[in-house]
């Protein structure tokens, strides 16, 4: 049993603090050893300078350094993998990385599990919860080799406290490590990787042990599985994981002999332990088992959470971390309104109460002040409007955010009287502010009606597309992005910087598409596009030309591994000041007489991938952003492009994360994609792409996009969709990848071959478009070429056939 060395965290915490670093060190220095540049020391040193500075950094910004209020949250590229590597727990095909002597993984094996080696695949990667972050999906059998194999995270420990700061090491719990992965090829049937939580729950008692036994005060473990009822395992199995587990971990091993000891010398068997359940509500009944566990410390999301009702029984032994300090948006809090919500926990009757964040900080960029104020320019435009420094708290303003909070629950609101009427004006600011309600905006979605939603019978549209487009069977075309070559960033960083006139740039950027013009034509693609070399982002980009968006500098925050992006931030109403895309496409078109297609982000992904305003309903919010689309589609429908397409691979993303949720979310996604939409021609062909996600579950939305063709990433699943989608009535031009894009395998035309032949066994050939799973930006030429080459033999072939 323990004794609770409550009040925990009385001076508040974060769940956890972004880890690639201010100026992207971590990424750099990552890729910089994959590239061979640097040596495996050489990159711990530097990750070793970034974690003293961060610990040090959170404390400078309010946090203890004393009592594991800092949490200790890095990661070399994912924390679910360090989970993996924790454990030993890597798939048979990279069993010989494991050490023979204490099946522990180096660095370099860590990365291959990550990246993959010839023809043994990485880990799988999707979508962290409803984040744009991506986490690797473990894979365990019966036999995957399960101990407590790495010591990083104690040697983390040991690191920050040389360096004054005794941090709190954070890890992903046993629970939801396992409710996530998926069953190893090589798994029985029916097997499923929590029957493996035995195994885990006993190496993570041999890590609590060790952390124990080196004097950690406090240890994280994150649960967001219990917040969630859609994952594949029925809540009961979840919930006696969650009772097995934490009786393993926190009533069988012992703790609490002498709290008041400050020496390292105890009896303890495990720290005091934090359960997080981040990202959305806690099921009632997982507060019910976490309260009558032994743990300690239970930190809920009270952002996308409601406060729970109570008494709950058992919480008067542990401490209740109110994550009022939202992890995940980038607005400044109304404190007085926060710290009425952590009073609002009082009936819940917890021992203690302590100040937190929602979620890690992890998907918000550092520091506001590292951004430039200026007055809108010309050029780029990666200044801000000076006005959103006052209303913005990226992960820096959000630690002292949650030590004013702190302050004021223990020393009352007086003490803090001045940054609560601050953070109210701010509040009130924003409200009011030119540009964030436009009447303009406001009065053409109030006169929306349901016409507007939708286009003619798709018969009539197919008929008239057939004629305008004279296309072959099994059309072949690509998702839009070609490689991002080290020049084209180049000259985009010169042209940021004013180093590159507006002119040059643009020629750069034409000499490019001509490039990717003749090449697709070299190649025998039947529908062209313009290879996106202007584009840093896909959803940035369209934040750049639209008002109402933001983008910033230095706000990157990690997408997956080294990868990261600037998610825009969307304040005001949405409006297209111009033309965006029209010229690039025109451009493209006259150099050839394929047809082009177009190329826009749609509605939903905009929003999924930038910081969403907090004080409208999202579907208003994306109405307006479909406004905007149909008004550029109308335009490249003007300049002569017979065809659109508009990505939505974050349409799954955004799918709330409890399913009582869901209809209403879907009824609006839709509704805005199909508002950008549905106000062309029935000649006008729209497309739309949908990637990076399991997509069975939004078929019936797929099917209610209403695109003439859908393309969706199928190769590595070998195409599982098509028939999910036939059987759901899907009737319309489809395609599904057969070339996957996210590694640098070069596929045979036999391979392609089979997998179309997979996709026509399957639907109706007539649908069937062949292109690959996704966009080119990130891979090279010399995997590009033959792929595409082996993709446009294997159509012919296939056509020959029908
Ligand atoms: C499709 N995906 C996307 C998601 N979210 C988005 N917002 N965008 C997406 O495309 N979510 C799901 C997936 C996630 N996948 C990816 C894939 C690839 C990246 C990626 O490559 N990110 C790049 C940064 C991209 C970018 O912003 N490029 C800019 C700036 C480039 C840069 O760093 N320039 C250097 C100078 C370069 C030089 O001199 O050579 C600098 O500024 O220092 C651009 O092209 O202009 C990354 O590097 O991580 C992300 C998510
Ligand atoms: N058109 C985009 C879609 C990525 S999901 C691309 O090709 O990169
Ligand atoms: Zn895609």
């Amino acid at each position: 049993m323990s004794t609770t060395p409550t009040p925990a965290f009385p001076g508040g915490t974060i769940l956890g603090y972004p880890r690639i670093g201010r100026r992207r060190e971590l990424k750099k220095a990552v890729e910089s050893f994959w590239a061979g540049r640097t040596d495996a020391v050489d990159l711990e040193v530097t990750a070793g300078t970034l974690r003293r500075e961060t610990a040090r950094r959170l404390v400078d910004l309010g946090l203890n350094p004393d009592d594991g209020s800092v949490p200790g949250a890095f990661s070399y590229y994912d924390q679910v993998l360090d989970v993996v590597a924790l454990l030993g727990a890597v798939p048979e095909r990279f069993r010989d990385l494991l050490d023979e002597e204490d099946g522990s993984l180096e660095l370099d094996g860590y990365f291959t599990v990550a990246r993959g080696r010839g023809e043994d695949a990485p880990l799988e990667m999707t979508k962290w919860f409803d984040t744009n972050y991506h986490y690797l999906v473990p894979e365990i059998s019966e036999t995957t080799p399960v101990s407590f194999a790495d010591h990083r995270v104690v040697r983390e420990y040991a690191e920050a406290k040389e360096a004054g700061v005794t941090t709190r090491p954070v890890l992903v719990g046993p629970v939801t490590f396992l409710a996530l992965s998926k069953a190893a090829d090589e798994a029985g049937d029916g097997f499923h990787p929590l029957d493996r939580l035995d195994d885990v729950v006993a190496a993570y008692a041999d890590l609590l042990r060790a952390l124990a036994a080196v004097g950690v005060p406090w240890v994280q473990l994150d649960e967001p599985a219990l917040v969630t009822d859609s994952l594949d395992v029925p809540a009961e199995r979840l919930h006696d994981a969650v009772r097995s587990a934490y009786r393993a971990l926190a009533t069988d091993l012992a703790t609490g002999t002498d709290d008041t000891d400050d020496t390292d010398d105890t009896d303890d068997e495990r720290p005091a332990i934090l359960v997080t359940a981040p990202f959305g509500g806690l099921h009632d009944d997982a507060l019910a088992l976490l309260a009558a566990s032994d743990v300690d410390a239970i930190a809920i999301d009270l952002v996308k959470g409601a406060v729970p009702a109570g008494p709950v029984p058992g919480l008067e032994g542990k401490t209740l971390v109110a994550g009022v300090i939202d992890g995940h948006n980038v607005w400044r809090a109304d404190l007085a309104a926060r710290l009425d919500v952590v009073g609002s926990l009082r009936p819940l009757g917890a021992g203690a109460l302590a100040v937190g964040t929602s979620t890690s900080l992890l998907h918000v960029p550092h520091d506001v002040e590292d951004e430039v104020f200026a007055e809108p320019s010309a050029g780029a435009g990666t200044t801000l409007d000076p006005r959103l420094r006052d209303w913005l708290a990226f992960a820096d303003q959000k630690v002292g955010e949650v030590a004013t909070l702190a302050r004021g629950l223990a020393e009352g609101r007086d003490a803090v009287a001045d940054a609560l009427a601050a953070s109210s004006a701010a509040v009130a600011s924003r409200a009011t502010a030119a540009g964030v309600v436009v009447p303009a905006v406001r009065d053409r979605a109030a006169a929306l009606t349901a016409a507007d939603f939708a286009r003619g019978p798709y018969a009539e549209r197919a008929s008239a597309q057939a004629a305008r487009l004279n296309l072959p069977a099994l059309p072949t075309t690509t998702i839009g992005s070609f490689p991002q070559t080290p020049e084209i960033r180049k000259a985009r960083a010169a042209w940021t910087k004013g180093e590159l006139p507006d002119a040059d740039y643009s020629a750069a950027m034409r000499a490019e598409i001509g490039r990717v013009v003749t090449l697709q034509e070299e190649l025998g693609l039947d529908v062209l596009v313009h290879g996106e070399p202007e584009r840093n982002d896909m959803v940035q980009y369209f934040a750049e030309h639209l008002d109402g968006f933001a983008v910033t500098a230095n706000g990157w925050v990690q997408s997956y591994g080294s990868r990261c992006v600037r998610p825009p931030i969307l304040w005001g109403d949405v409006q297209r000041p111009a033309p965006i895309t029209v010229e690039w496409s025109a451009y493209t078109a006259s150099l050839t007489e394929k047809p082009v297609k177009g190329m826009l982000t749609g509605p939903v992904t905009i929003l999924a991938w930038s910081f969403v305003r907090d004080d409208q309903p999202l579907g208003d919010t994306a109405n307006q952003v479909g406004l905007a689309l149909r008004d550029e589609i109308a335009d490249l429908e003007a300049a002569g492009i017979g065809i659109v397409q508009v990505d939505e691979p974050a349409l799954r993303e955004l799918l709330p994360l409890r399913r009582a949720d869901q209809p209403a979310y879907l009824d609006w996604s839709v509704g805005s994609f199909r508002l950008a939409t549905s106000g062309v021609e029935p000649a006008t062909q729209v497309h739309t792409h949908l990637c990076y996600s399991e997509f069975g579950e939004v078929i019936g939305a797929i099917d209610g996009l209403d695109a003439d063709v859908t393309s969706v990433e199928a190769a590595r699943s070998r195409m599982e969709i098509v028939p999910e989608l036939a059987d759901a009535g899907y009737s319309r031009g489809i395609g599904p990848g057969v070339y996957d894009i996210h590694s640098p395998r070069v596929p045979s035309a036999d391979e392609v071959t089979e997998l179309l032949q997979l996709a026509v066994k399957s639907i109706d050939p007539a649908l069937v478009w062949v292109n690959p799973d996704c966009g080119l930006k990130t891979r090279r030429y010399a995997e590009v070429e033959p792929a595409l080459a082996h993709l446009v033999a294997a159509a012919r072939e296939a056509r020959a056939t029908l």
